[in-house]
């Protein structure tokens, strides 16, 4: 089986971006087999402190943070983070060539129950001109990064990767340590019959996406004429995942709740990384209004609304949004 050092220069990433992946994987092997021991690691439960979304930060979310900001600011690679669990940009080597942006612990509240979780980045150019503490650099479009993708922390340990030329699905071989690829060059069934939305918010939704999920739930009597089934994990990376092995719409919509925040789901470390993803394996990512890549961020922290998945299914929903 091929191995992903291969795979990547098949596809040609430069040496540089090859060395980094590697070593941002290296921390998401720690963080896997740190995951695996779970309560006996004594890692499980929530810390006293929140991160700047206002969010109660899980001992995990906490842990894996420090992981990747350790191991990417000794690298020499990067010149500086972006994380969720970290109010400012982290400055990293003034010579690294790339900025790396991460959600180090994705479906936190999956860790008590020893359910799906994840670690999702994305890494984009560092331009010459900037100083590793300014976060004005991270403020460029998804359509700027070099690579993307997740590490899926579950029954397998399985990594999902783009460098731009299609994206394959990697499993950890834990008796070497290595990732290998299991499912080279992903393609997402343009069709679907599954959708994922959390449904305890529908009465904040905006309309389009009332009538949308109001016409998915009419089944075979309504204008889809066929019924629809629904799945959501409440982790993005478990959702995803589901996606790119066989389809489906994943839905985390605007709410009318707090106008400060235009979704749950951040620009930066969950939707922008997903978005290249899904596009290199023939899906699509909007936000409703327009292509989630397209987006220019105006913070970090920045969130948006996400209509991702398979192609067909992604149109026809936002024909409601017309
Ligand atoms: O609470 P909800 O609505 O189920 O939210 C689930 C969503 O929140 C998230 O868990 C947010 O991610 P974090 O765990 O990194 O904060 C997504 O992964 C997931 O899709
Ligand atoms: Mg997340
Ligand atoms: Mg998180």
């Amino acid at each position: 089986m091929k191995r992903l050092n291969s795979q990547m220069q098949q596809d040609g990433a430069p040496l540089e971006l090859i060395l980094l992946i590697r070593t941002l994987l290296a921390g998401c092997k720690e963080i896997s087999f740190r995951v695996s021991q779970g309560a006996l690691a004594g890692v499980l439960g929530s810390t006293l402190s929140e991160n700047v979304q206002g969010e109660t930060q899980k001992k995990l979310d906490v842990i894996s943070n420090q992981i990747l900001k350790d191991i990417l600011k000794e690298s020499g690679y990067v010149k500086a983070i972006s994380s969720e669990e970290e109010d400012d940009v982290v400055p990293c080597h003034p010579e690294g060539k790339y900025l790396v942006s991460f959600d180090p612990l994705d479906g936190s509240s999956n860790t008590e129950i020893n359910s799906l979780i994840g670690t999702i980045f994305s890494i984009a150019h560092a331009p010459q001109w900037m100083e590793p503490d300014d976060p004005s650099a991270f403020l460029q479009p998804g359509t700027q990064m070099v690579a993307a993708g997740y590490v899926l922390y579950g029954p397998s340990t399985m990594l999902a990767m783009t460098t731009g030329r299609g994206t394959h699905i990697y499993t950890l071989d834990k008796t070497h340590g290595g990732f290998l690829l299991t499912h080279p060059n992903i393609q997402v069934p343009e069709q679907t019959a599954e959708f994922s939305i959390n449904a305890s918010n529908q009465r904040h939704w905006e309309p389009p996406i009332q009538n949308y999920v109001a016409d998915l739930l009419a089944g075979t009597e309504g204008p889809r004429e066929k019924n629809y089934n629904m799945r959501w994990v409440a982790a993005m990376v478990g959702d995803i995942h589901r996606l790119l092995c066989r389809g489906g719409i994943f839905m985390y919509p605007y709410d009318k709740r707090d106008p400060s925040k235009p979704g749950k789901l951040r620009l930066l470390y969950e939707a922008n990384p997903m978005a290249f993803l899904m596009e290199q394996a023939g899906g699509l990512a909007s936000t409703g209004e327009g292509r989630i890549m397209e987006v220019m961020p105006e913070e970090i922290h920045q969130r948006v609304p996400v209509i991702i998945g398979s192609k067909d299914e992604v149109e026809a929903c936002l024909t409601y949004y017309d």
